[in-house]
């Protein structure tokens, strides 16, 4: 594996980036979030005139052989028939990307199903699910890196044909799990009552449901230990869809793209990055919070503003594509909209009295 090359920005810009944003009509900082975020997307290009190139939505799917110990409350084969579904149009992410003119590809990164090669399908299986890692490792190292390697390789392909600004998406039953145990441990826990804070109902969950998920996710840890390594969590604890989505994210660091992160098992991908290559955060816009209570453990350890709370817990990057208007806006301002001497407009405050 080569190894990634991520820096920051270089933040040489900084300033006249930041002056191009005070010299619009407007009260200073009034464009409030809007103005980091044209600051943000300016840096990353290494322009005063930044833009959005074909904007697109990758959406991972790969199963769980814990979703057969009853870690969810949906059967297994959702997965697949939710990517028939999104190759069918019928999903709520395919709503929302053709309403907002988005790309959509969907990558099989380990489900267990057959699809056959299909429009729209990126075939990376790595293989038909991951193993149950209450009982023995979610997968081999060698599994492991193929999928970073792949996702990395979808990330540089995109930016190949012009794309710089990717959403990440995912479905795999049982995936929230996967993405509990992993957060647990990347952001530094050393308790076991600290996993039940980021175990939450995933799908819908009951109580009871609930219950047998943390005692299993308990069962688990147990089994496989509390390792801190990002490479290691990931063949312990991990998803083939979740190890995929790691190596897209560094992948379009490295391509210095734009990064949408969507909700509780994006940002446990994310933690993964993080912990490879920390600079991968600068190239983040982080879209929701998500309903799934770990979400705000994973933004508090990223110190991580998310930019709306709509209550969402889906997934599918239904989040990422939502926030993608207001990431536009942000990029149009800083280019459209007239500075005030362009326009003529006083920018003297008046002086008190
Ligand atoms: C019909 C349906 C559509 C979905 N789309 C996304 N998810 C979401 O729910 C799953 C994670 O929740 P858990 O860990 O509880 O299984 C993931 O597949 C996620 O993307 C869905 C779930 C269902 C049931
Ligand atoms: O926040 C998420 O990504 C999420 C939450 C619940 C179910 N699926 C996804």
């Amino acid at each position: 594996m080569k190894p990634y090359a991520i820096a920051s920005p270089d933040p040489l810009l900084s300033a006249a980036i930041r002056h191009k944003i005070d010299r619009k009509t407007k009260p200073r900082g009034a464009l409030g979030r809007l103005e980091g975020l044209a600051h943000q997307i300016a840096l990353i290009q290494q322009t005063l005139d930044p833009e959005l190139r074909q904007p697109h939505i990758v959406v991972f799917a790969g199963d769980h052989g814990a979703a057969r110990a009853g870690v969810s409350a949906y059967p297994q084969d959702v997965t697949w028939q939710m990517v028939e579904n999104f190759l069918a149009g019928g999903a709520a992410i395919n709503v929302f990307t053709r309403r907002l003119g988005l790309d959509l590809t969907v990558v099989d990164a380990g489900v267990n199903h057959d699809f056959g090669k299909r429009p729209g399908l990126i075939d990376a299986k790595i293989a038909p699910g991951t193993a149950n890692y209450i009982e023995d490792t979610a997968m081999s190292a060698a599994q492991r890196d193929a999928a970073l390697e792949r996702g990395r390789g979808i990330a540089h392909a995109l930016a190949d044909n012009g794309c710089n600004c990717i959403g990440l998406g995912e479905m795999g039953i049982g995936n929230t799990a996967s993405a509990s145990l992993l957060t647990h441990c990347l952001v530094g826990a050393e308790h076991d009552a600290e996993l039940y804070t980021v175990t939450g109902r995933g799908t819908g969950l009951d109580d009871p449901g609930l219950y047998r998920k943390r005692s299993l996710l308990a069962q688990a840890l147990q089994r496989g230990g509390r390792t801190h390594d990002p490479l290691e969590v990931l063949v312990q604890y991990g998803g083939l869809e979740i190890a995929m989505m790691a190596g897209a994210i560094l992948g379009a660091a490295e391509r210095r793209m734009l990064v949408l992160v969507d909700g509780f098992i994006v940002t446990s991908a994310l933690l993964v990055a993080h912990g490879l290559a920390p600079a991968v955060l600068s190239y983040c816009v982080f879209a929701h919070r998500s309903q799934e209570p770990g979400h705000r453990v994973q933004l508090d350890f990223l110190q991580a503003e998310p930019l709306m709370e709509l209550d969402l817990r889906l997934g599918e990057g239904t989040g990422a594509a939502l926030a993608f208007p207001l990431v536009q806006a942000a990029v149009d301002f800083m280019n459209e909209m007239a500075s005030f001497e362009s326009a003529g407009v006083s920018d003297q405050a008046r002086s008190p009295g």
